[in-house]
């Protein structure tokens, strides 16, 4: 639980049904050994309505320290991504790697098949969760149940692309409660069963960053600027200096001032420290078809859709930002995992580093990191 409305509501609807249930805190950014940029994590405050929550629902409830884990396992390697000039997304890696990774390896899970096969690891996600029909694996020919993860019944707060990376198997033990209520039904339990969170805002963003205005200055205090030049990627000419190519995403405005048109990132030259920049936001060099993803990885390992390996590939959907439309593509297969993504119309202001996340109608099928786009 996270002291939000959503994970208590999850809590309230699993109380109402015959679960054995506690509730756990997850601390995940230390406030005390940082640069104290860090004030919009209230991380007290957030432990206190989880135990005014679980206080009202009679749940016991403990706290977890996993600051270290997201530290090593999300936040540093997201630096070091931004340092080299890509969009790593840190909210897809903690799933992966803090929720559905470290938290959950704390669960008291039995040894034997019956404990294991009875613990649930619950979220406020909005996300759905099916089990296929059975299917064979392996040389046993076992029969045997496998989850897809799928999109929620509230499209407009669909959290499936944010979840795309965690294993199957952390997927066999996941419950998401609120998946088939929108967020006003949401927000309505928790009012009608006077939850003391039912008034909180909704979170907006990673909580230690704040607000997106400040995101530059955020890293800016972890990373030592490192100014290169904006080049006018028509003419070849420099048309200003940047401190470091974290602070333009692609697509972006590139706030170059004393020229005619604004001009926009399209690009990053990486060995050259610089930004390629060019007129107009809607100038054809900030447009692609092709997202390739030399890494994708299946949440159903190694069981990708069987077309993928024909001359024709998939035809699947796609999302490359969290907010957006899902785009038709095809998907082919090329050698060693990677996939060519071929987007049915012309794709907007694509960064290396995005997350690529693939869809076969609501099924949710695995995401990788988009390495280049064209
Ligand atoms: N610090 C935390 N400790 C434990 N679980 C957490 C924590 N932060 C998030 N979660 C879990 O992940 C879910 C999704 O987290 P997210 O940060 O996207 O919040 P949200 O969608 O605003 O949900 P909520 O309203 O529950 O905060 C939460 O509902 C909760 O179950």
């Amino acid at each position: 639980m996270s002291g939000g409305v959503d994970s208590s509501v999850s809590a309230l609807l699993l109380a109402q049904e015959d679960y054995d249930l506690s509730a756990v805190y997850m601390r995940n950014w230390d406030t005390r050994d940082e640069s104290g940029t860090d004030k919009g994590c209230e991380w007290e405050k957030d432990w206190e309505d989880v135990q005014l929550v679980c206080r009202k629902l009679g749940l016991p409830c403990e706290l977890v320290d996993l600051s270290k884990e997201y530290w090593n396992r999300v936040f540093e390697p997201s630096l070091r991504q931004w340092e080299a000039g890509v969009s790593p997304n840190p909210d897809v890696w903690c799933n992966r790697e803090i929720k559905f990774g470290a938290l959950l390896e704390k669960l008291p899970i039995g040894k034997d098949p019956e404990s294991q096969q009875n613990t649930w690891f619950a979220t406020g996600h909005y996300a759905s969760k099916a089990w296929s029909s059975p299917v064979a694996t392996g040389s046993t020919q076992q029969q045997q149940e496998r989850p897809r993860l799928l999109r929620p019944t509230d499209k407009n707060k669909d959290q499936t692309y944010f979840l795309s990376a965690i294993s199957e198997s952390a997927l066999q033990r996941a419950l998401f409660p609120v998946g088939h209520l929108t967020k006003p039904e949401v927000r309505e339990l928790a009012k009608k069963h006077q939850l003391p969170t039912a008034e909180r805002p909704d979170s907006v963003g990673i909580c230690f960053v704040g607000e997106r205005g400040r995101f530059g200055g955020f890293l800016g205090s972890y990373i030592p600027p490192n100014p290169g030049p904006i080049i006018d990627k028509l003419t070849g000419k420099a048309v200003g200096t940047h401190q470091g190519l974290w602070n333009f995403t692609i697509g972006e405005n590139a706030r170059v001032s004393g020229l005619k048109h604004k001009m926009f990132v399209a690009e990053k030259d990486v060995k050259e420290n610089a930004i390629l920049v060019v007129p107009g936001s809607t100038h054809q060099s900030l447009f692609t078809h092709v997202l390739n993803v030399p890494n994708f990885t299946w949440i159903w390992k190694h069981t990708p859709p069987p077309e993928i390996n024909s001359l024709e590939g998939a035809d699947l959907m796609v999302q490359h930002r969290y907010r957006m439309e899902p785009q038709k593509c095809n998907v082919k297969r090329m050698p060693v995992g990677a996939l060519r993504i071929e987007c049915e119309g012309p794709q907007q202001s694509v960064s290396p580093g995005q997350i690529a996340t693939l869809w076969d109608g609501d099924w949710c099928l695995g995401c990788g990191v988009i390495e280049s786009s064209s």
